[in-house]
């Protein structure tokens, strides 16, 4: 149907932050619930109809044109790179891309004395450009999660990895010793839609901008 929505909501962290948003700006968001087992949720009468998703794949629904648009950290469309178009910053789920050390070694010792060691990562992209800019050579190794277990292991010298409270960091004895960048959760949306369903999809985005403008950035 050409003015059904389809939007990817991605589980996790952004999932609350993100329904609240949606339902504030006019969509029907009833029976959207993290804890159930449901991954495709209709509203046939309000014309629109959510699919839950991995935060990491989000860009790969939107880019397919299997959702009209979606949320997703800014952390992940940096990483991805896909063909999607970023239409407004939300605000929330703010975070640090950070290059950290084990504590001992991070004392007095500058990152350009870690040339040539490995670096665990779940965004190898992020770091490969960031050590490149810098002009170090070093072997990045792709995890999934729990970066922070790999320095203590002897899997990795260092991570790049996302730092929101500090506390995992803390906890496993790491410190920060580079800012890559910030990230915030953004709305995205598929190209071809974007044109296709402007009519729906326009008034929305005007709706979340004015929501979010004078919004503070939260974690
Ligand atoms: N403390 C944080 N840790 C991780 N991500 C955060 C944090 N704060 C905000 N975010 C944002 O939330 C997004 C989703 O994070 P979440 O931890 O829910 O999923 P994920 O485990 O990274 O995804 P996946 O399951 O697909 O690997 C991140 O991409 C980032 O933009
Ligand atoms: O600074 P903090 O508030 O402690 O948050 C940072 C942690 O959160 C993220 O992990 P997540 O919980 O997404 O799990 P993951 O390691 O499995 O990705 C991130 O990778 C850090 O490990």
């Amino acid at each position: 149907m050409k003015d059904m929505l389809t939007v990817a909501l991605p589980k996790g962290k952004l999932f609350d932050d993100a329904i609240e948003l949606l339902q504030e700006a006019g969509l029907n968001t009833k029976g959207l619930s993290e804890n159930s087992r449901k991954l495709v949720i209709h509203h046939e009468k309000d014309r629109v109809k959510y699919i839950i998703c991995r935060p990491t794949d989000i860009p790969t629904f939107v880019e397919y044109g299997a959702a009209d648009f979606g949320i997703v950290g800014k952390d992940t469309i940096v990483e991805q790179d896909k063909d999607i178009m970023e239409l407004v910053d939300l605000r929330f789920g703010f975070c640090r891309f950070v290059v950290a050390l084990p504590d001992l070694a991070a004392k007095g010792r500058d990152l350009t004395q870690f040339n040539y060691r490995r670096v665990a990562t779940k965004f190898p992209k992020v770091a490969e450009t960031f050590f490149a800019e810098k002009g170090m050579q070093v072997e990045i190794i792709k995890l999934h999660g729990n970066i922070e277990l790999a320095p203590a292991v002897g899997l990795a010298d260092m991570i790049v990895d996302i730092v929101s409270t500090g506390r995992t960091l803390k906890e496993n004895n790491l410190t920060a010793v580079e800012e890559i960048f910030t990230a915030t959760a953004r709305l995205v949306a598929n190209r071809v839609a974007y044109r296709l369903k402007h009519k729906r999809i326009q008034p929305l985005v005007e709706r979340v901008r004015s929501l979010v403008k004078d919004k503070e950035v939260t974690y």
